[in-house]
């Protein structure tokens, strides 16, 4: 049987470390979360950073904007948090109703409270070795999953499904910093399943229910599932499932859950990030 490696368990001894730095600050620091439009996940993931924050002791604020919201409305929200000194962690939760342009509204950001890394300032940090700059949650969150497992990551073969912003590029860009040799693939790779058998860690984070199959899987590789997909269960609610088919992987070595997995780490990441980011200030 695979080893699982459990996501919530570690993100709550890293909420506890983080509680004692919070602890030891002479005023807790503040997290603005901006959250446009009525997406419904969104919320769900918007009130559970509100609990982990409580948890941890940081301050969060949330900014609620109806969908109807202009962007110059957005952006003079914004550039508000910006200046204001109480503040020292800026979300915008993505996605953002159509016809508002994403890569504008994070632009405005200040880099030093981007604490979802997603500002060029700090894409460009991780790119070019992730000094000073604050990572992206999830990426981040992956490697520190990793980190329980692997003691040396050098010359081991990562591939990374998914090439989005948010998880594949960065993700890549960590593991070529610990000297992986890194293959970034996504659903148009031809060849995808025989270049995952090359893998001793897969990161799966395409956005396609069970997309990787058993006989992907090297025996003894490590799989860190990174999707959350609601598939329609009959006469129930939606199951959520990952982009791994992780019951076909018992010969994995290690294989994260979903739910359990990476989305509580991207949680416990957000609340580290905006700690780092109230102390570098
Ligand atoms: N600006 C921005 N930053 C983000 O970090 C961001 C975002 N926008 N938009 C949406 C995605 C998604 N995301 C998740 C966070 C936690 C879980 C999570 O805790 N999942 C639980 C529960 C899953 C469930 O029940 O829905 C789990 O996997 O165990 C999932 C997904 C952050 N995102």
């Amino acid at each position: 049987m695979a080893q699982v490696l459990r996501g919530d368990l570690l993100a709550r001894e890293i909420e506890e470390e983080l509680r004692g730095r919070v602890a030891a600050m002479e005023a807790p620091p503040t997290l603005a979360v901006v959250l446009v439009g009525d997406d419904p996940a969104s919320h769900i993931y918007v009130s559970r950073k509100r609990k982990a924050a409580a948890r941890v002791g940081i301050t969060s604020i949330e900014h609620r904007l109806p969908a109807a919201t202009d962007e110059a409305q957005l952006l003079a929200l914004i550039g508000a948090l910006n200046d204001d000194p109480g503040v020292h962690g800026i979300l915008v939760q993505l996605p953002l109703p159509a016809g508002m342009a994403a890569d504008r509204v994070l632009d405005a950001i200040a880099p030093g409270k981007d604490v979802d890394g997603f500002h060029p300032v700090n894409v460009g940090r991780l790119s070019t070795g992730g000094q000073g700059g604050l990572v992206p949650c999830t990426p981040l969150g992956c490697m520190l999953l990793l980190d329980q497992v692997v003691e040396d990551f050098r010359g081991l073969k990562a591939v990374v499904i998914g090439k989005s912003n948010i998880v594949g590029k960065p993700a890549a860009l960590l593991l070529l910093e610990r000297e992986c040799t890194v293959t970034v693939t996504h659903i148009h790779t031809r060849g995808l399943p025989e270049i995952c058998r090359g893998a001793d860690i897969i990161i799966a984070a395409a956005g396609v229910a069970h997309l990787v199959r058993g006989d992907w899987v090297k025996p003894g590789a490590i799989i860190i599932d990174v999707g959350i997909n609601r598939i329609p269960a009959p006469d129930s609610r939606p199951m959520i499932v990952g982009d791994v088919a992780a019951e076909e992987c018992d010969h994995a070595a290690v294989i994260t859950p979903v739910p359990g997995g990476v989305g509580p780490m991207t949680i416990a990441c957000l609340l580290r990030n905006t700690l780092d980011a109230a102390q570098r200030r």
